[in-house]
């Protein structure tokens, strides 16, 4: 048996936004797939490889014709820590001050009221948003990513799952930057209302981060010079006594309906 939160179904769960989202009550239910708990509380299957998440888009010809599934609430690979920091920050959403942003497989329609840019039609079920790329609970990314009601400060609840795995037992670099890159763009998009793009990230890795961590990106809107936003990032434990690592960053906001200019030489 595994606790697994007692929360909508991820297709019932209306994608506005500005929903709050029940916050959830524990129930034992048993464990999807054989999983058992892994270190660091992450659910895997025995045999090491994590449950598969039920799919709902699928076929190129529905695909999104359905309501999309919103992961970004609590699955069979959160672990209790990661389970325990969601409640808590779900609960700040009651008095309207922070949202909850929805996640999908696809697609940047976190924020209805961020026009995104269009670089083409989406067809097709290869494309997948980076960080919902495996199908595998537990296995890579899971977050949610909360949004303050100035639109300056974003915070991303994240566990880094094994697959993400650098040297042994740790996050690699590049997984805990994708971590910012998405959080300060998360703050970024709330601030530009618009599409915006990374120009720089700088990120200082000040602890490794062991694999199955739960930890929190804490970003701010530095200043909006025209079309330049600048962020700062700040990677912790939920307890805030371990800083992993911290950032800048420069968004610049593109227009909505153009493709991203072609590379310069
Ligand atoms: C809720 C979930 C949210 C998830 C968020 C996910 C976020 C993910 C974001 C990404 O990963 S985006 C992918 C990685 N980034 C790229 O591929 C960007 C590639 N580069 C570009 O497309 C263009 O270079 C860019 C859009 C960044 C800028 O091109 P523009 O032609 O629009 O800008 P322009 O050259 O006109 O410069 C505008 C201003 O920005 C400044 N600028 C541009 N690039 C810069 C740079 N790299 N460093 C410093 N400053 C820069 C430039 O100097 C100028 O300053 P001033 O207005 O003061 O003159």
């Amino acid at each position: 048996m595994i606790q697994i939160p007692n929360v909508p179904d991820g297709d019932n769960i209306p994608q506005l936004c500005h929903q709050t989202l029940v916050v959830p009550t524990a129930v034992l239910v048993p464990a999807p797939h054989g999983a058992t708990a892994a270190p660091h509380g992450i659910a895997m299957t025995i045999g090491g490889v994590p449950p598969p998440r039920p799919h709902c888009c699928v076929s190129p010809q529905a695909l999104c014709s359905v309501s999309p599934q919103d992961l970004a609430v609590p699955n069979a690979g959160w672990s209790v820590a990661m389970r325990e920091q969601f409640q808590h920050l779900l609960r700040r959403t009651a008095d309207g001050s922070w949202r909850r942003i929805p996640s999908y497989r696809r697609g940047l329609d976190y924020l209805p009221e961020v026009v995104q840019m269009v670089v083409g039609p989406v067809t097709g079920p290869g494309p997948r948003h980076f960080l919902r790329n495996l199908d595998a609970e537990g296995a890579g990314f899971e977050y949610a990513i909360f949004l303050h009601s100035s639109g300056h400060h974003a915070q991303c609840l994240c566990q880094l799952g094994p697959y993400l795995e650098g040297h042994h037992g740790f996050a690699h670099g590049g997984a805990i930057a994708t971590l910012i890159d998405t959080t300060v763009g998360a703050c970024a998009l709330a601030v530009a209302k618009t599409s915006v793009m990374t120009a720089k990230l700088n990120i200082s890795y000040l602890v490794p981060m062991p694999v199955g961590a739960v930890v929190v990106a804490d970003s701010r809107m530095e200043r909006h010079e025209g079309r330049k936003i600048f962020l700062s990032c700040r990677v912790h434990d939920t307890k805030g006594d371990t800083l992993y690592a911290e950032a800048t960053a420069l968004f610049i906001q593109v227009e909505n309906t153009k493709p991203p200019p072609a590379a310069r030489p």
